[in-house]
């Protein structure tokens, strides 16, 4: 089936496969950037085709420090898609957000320093502008698909993405709920800066596994902790992604499609063409041929 994907589900901790998917097909994928976490499953839902790959690999093997997140998103594109759903496990910094809900943010703290965040540079430059980081219109729908699983979601709250692998020092899950941080994960940055910088529509499904290390009368966090929590959530997840498929239509009216057109600022001249060809896909509409 050559159908074009409308949808990418990038599955985090505890969502390795999409079990819900029908005429399923799997393809090795190859990037400028390298290759995926995993192989790329092909699927419907509702009628409609969509991608699904599994962000630290089948058997969780790449650290957060370690997945390719350039391949990841650019493989997407490569595959047409437009919508991209990233799905995570998070502690939670806030009393109200709980183990078990599902929070839609609508702001991203990058607290990383190790790894690659962009698709640009060897010669061409460009500075994307993500004042808001996920897509409002996707997160709008995502929120509506998540309220109809009947699961307790929240719209909106700041993501602070840390480097790991280590969870936080109390004193460190202390100080992010001082500035305001409402839930704690390893990998939405720099997923989100890239796929506006590939002009996707992004937002994340956040599952709250955790209160992280602050609250006094809470465990602190384990892998143990997450996995349990999550496997409860999985089946709820895929629900919410095939409420989402439904709701999705195709027609993007938010400005994700034209990211690129304010960011480019190297004359096209001085582009090596080893680059441009490199980055091909993401900015041959804006540059002469
Ligand atoms: C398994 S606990 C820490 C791990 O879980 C989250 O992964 P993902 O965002 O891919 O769901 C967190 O970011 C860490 O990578
Ligand atoms: N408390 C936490 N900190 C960072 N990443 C997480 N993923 C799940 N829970 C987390």
């Amino acid at each position: 089936m050559n159908e074009k994907p409308i949808l990418g589900v990038i599955g985090g901790s505890g969502l390795y496969r999409f079990s819900a998917l029908e005429n399923v097909e799997t393809i090795e994928v190859e990037t400028p950037f390298g290759s995926p976490s995993s192989p790329i499953v092909l699927g419907t839902l509702e009628g409609k085709r969509i991608a699904f790959l599994a962000r630290h690999g089948l058997g969780h093997f790449i650290l957060p420090s370690e997945v390719n997140y350039r391949a990841n998103i650019y493989a997407l594109k490569q595959l047409g898609v437009e919508y991209v759903v990233g799905v995570s496990a998070c502690g939670s910094l806030r009393d109200d957000y709980r183990p078990g809900h599902f929070v839609v943010p609508d702001q991203l703290f990058d607290f990383t320093r190790a790894r690659q965040r962009s698709f640009f540079g060897e010669g061409l430059v460009a500075h994307i502008g993500v004042a808001d980081p996920f897509c409002p219109n996707l997160s709008g729908l995502l929120y509506r698909a998540a309220s109809g699983s009947g699961a307790t979601v929240h719209r909106g709250g700041t993501f602070i993405t840390i480097e790991g692998p280590r969870f936080s020092t109390r004193a460190e899950s202390n100080l992010y709920r001082a500035w305001g941080m409402s839930i704690i994960g390893m990998t939405t940055c720099p997923e989100a800066f890239l796929a506006r910088e590939a002009e996707l529509c992004y937002a994340v499904l956040a599952h709250v596994t955790d209160y992280d290390v602050w609250h006094t009368s809470e465990e602190p966090v384990s892998v143990e902790m997450v996995i349990r929590t999550l496997s409860e959530n999985v089946q709820a997840a895929q629900e919410v992604i095939r409420n989402l498929v439904g709701l999705l239509d195709g027609v993007r009216t938010c400005e994700c499609p034209q990211a690129l057109s304010k960011a480019l600022i190297t004359a096209p001249e001085k582009i090596p063409l080893e680059t441009r060809r490199k980055l091909s896909l993401l900015v041959d509409k804006y540059l002469p041929a």
